[in-house]
């Protein structure tokens, strides 16, 4: 793997800085940025960006402490690497669907024509594999016109399949010479080996990742798109699961939705609706009999309140599961572990629970996984998606790769890969939003002090002048800033 590249600077300032292919190549011509005569842009006051400018990871900064983190603001630079005419650019989206695949497609296709004139563009079809296994999709303006008023990918995806040799093969023998991949934390890391891979034959292509998940599960950026909808799509499970609820004695509406590892679909979902009593998510442990239990929890709200709404990530509770069920070690074509129904195991014991009891009670599950994702994505992410999309070419153009676009604290940046692919994003539960879940739902946090200070543990916070998350092995490239 090649060096992450780090440049220190006064009072504790890290760029966590990204590849540029001049690092390899260090002979590419540049040209005058296009953009430069288009009238839509000429007349914008400091439209190209200036290549100081950098994001910083942490915003919350005291007096004495040192300046942190930073990454590459992404946008147009004055300079580009490829001329209109050399461009030849492919997209693949791999993994899961997610809200907002199309609009990130067309408003690629749409940045790469409009803005710098480019004619040749690919979908490659179906994911990873499709760059060795099925013929390619030409692409352009026309064709994506209306994709975003569309769920999925016109462009199809999957998972498994990634053979690193033969998609560099592939890239090498079509003359492709920019590479956009949209996809997850599997996906990225898949990105990463194409970018070495590249790399290491010399070739002057720029790897560009863009971020997809459903999940959130990816660190450092502030979300991933499609989140925003998925949470406003699950609304309607929830809404439903309220109505069946308080029309039935005792009614428990109960609602499973996705997020393997990270709870934050059903935690957001939670907080938008008021609706729901009790949500349970992977990162917090809970436990069903007994003092303090979930089912003495749900007595009491019924009995307080006649009705109550739960909603369940499909990741929470899977080792209580497990304990009572056959182990299950699955795996999809990626090599995630296909998780247990959990929502029907926990509805059938609540059941089971209220049966012993000799208490009335009524409950409805429901099930919306795949709904939530399967949908165009709503106005706010159509937003966030031409913006990385915007983001994710400028940085091609200016010669800079084995990056991921996107958003930190509001500001689009160059992500380097590795920061991306060290860990998942996870709801923290000594956090504040966490605490601001409970107080609105009420519900107890199942917490012993043993669970309080594993949490804690878990969430050590990086001394003074610690690179922060940005755990690497490999020995940076390091540079110091003299001006
Ligand atoms: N470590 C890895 N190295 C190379 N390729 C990988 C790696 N992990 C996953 N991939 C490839 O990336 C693609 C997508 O991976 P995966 O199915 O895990 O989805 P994802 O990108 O994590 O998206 P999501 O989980 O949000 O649906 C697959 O084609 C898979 O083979
Ligand atoms: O059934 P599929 O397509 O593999 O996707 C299911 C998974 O994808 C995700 O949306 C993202 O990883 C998970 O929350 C979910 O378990
Ligand atoms: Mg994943």
């Amino acid at each position: 793997m090649s060096s992450p590249k780090i440049v220190n600077g006064s009072g504790g300032y890290i760029l966590q800085d990204v590849p540029h292919l001049i690092d390899y190549l260090p002979d590419l011509p540049t040209y005058q940025n296009p953009l430069k005569d288009n009238p839509a842009y000429s007349v914008v006051k400091q439209y190209f960006v200036d290549t100081e400018d950098t994001v910083p990871e942490k915003i919350i900064v005291h007096k004495d402490g040192p300046r942190g983190i930073h990454f590459r603001r992404a946008g147009p630079r004055q300079k580009v690497y490829f001329e209109s005419d050399e461009v030849h650019a492919c997209i693949v989206t791999c993994g899961g669907l997610c809200p907002g695949l199309n609009t990130v497609i067309r408003e690629l296709v749409s940045s790469l024509s409009y803005m710098y004139g480019v004619k040749r563009i690919l979908g490659i079809d179906g994911g990873y594999k499709g760059f060795y296994a099925k013929n390619t999709i030409p692409l352009n303006s026309k064709v994506v016109n209306d994709i975003h008023k569309r769920g999925g990918t016109i462009i199809g995806t999957s998972r498994g399949g990634h053979d690193t040799t033969k998609i560099v093969d592939s890239i090498q023998d079509r003359g492709i010479n920019q590479v956009y991949i949209i996809g997850g934390d599997g996906t990225q890391r898949g990105a990463s080996k194409i970018y070495e891979e590249i790399r290491r034959r010399g070739l002057k292509v720029a790897v560009v990742g863009i971020p997809k998940t459903i999940d959130n599960d990816i660190p450092v950026i502030d979300r991933s798109f499609g989140f925003d909808t998925a949470v406003e799509e699950a609304q309607r499970a929830i809404n439903a699961a309220h109505v069946e609820a308080e029309s039935n004695e005792n009614g428990i509406g109960f609602v499973k939705l996705m997020g393997r590892h990270s709870g934050f679909i059903a935690m957001y979902a939670t907080l938008a609706s008021r609706d729901v009593d009790c949500c349970l998510i992977p990162e917090s442990p809970f436990y069903l009999e007994g003092e303090g239990g979930l089912f003495e929890y749900i007595e009491k709200r019924l009995k307080e309140h006649g009705h109550m709404v739960i909603v369940l990530a499909e990741g929470a509770g899977q080792e209580m599961m497990s304990k009572s069920m056959e182990s299950n070690t699955l795996e999809d074509a990626s090599g995630n572990k296909l998780l247990k129904d959990v929502g029907l195991w926990l509805s059938q014991s609540i059941k089971d629970h209220f049966k012993k009891i000799k208490m009335v009670m009524n409950l409805k599950y429901i099930d919306p996984t795949y709904m939530i994702r399967a949908i165009p994505s709503n106005a706010a992410d159509n937003v966030y998606c031409t913006l990385l999309a915007q983001s994710a070419v400028h940085g091609a153009m200016a010669g800079y790769t084995g990056y991921t676009s996107g958003l930190v604290h509001g500001r689009q940046t160059y992500i380097p890969f590795y920061r991306i692919t060290e860990k998942q994003n996870k709801v923290v539960i000594t956090d504040r939003m966490w605490a601001r879940l409970l107080s609105s739902t009420n519900q107890p946090s199942f917490l012993g002090p043993k669970d309080i200070s594993e949490a804690k543990k878990e969430k050590a916070p990086p001394t003074d002048g610690e690179i922060c998350n940005g755990v690497v092995d490999i020995p940076p490239v390091t540079k110091e800033i003299t001006k």
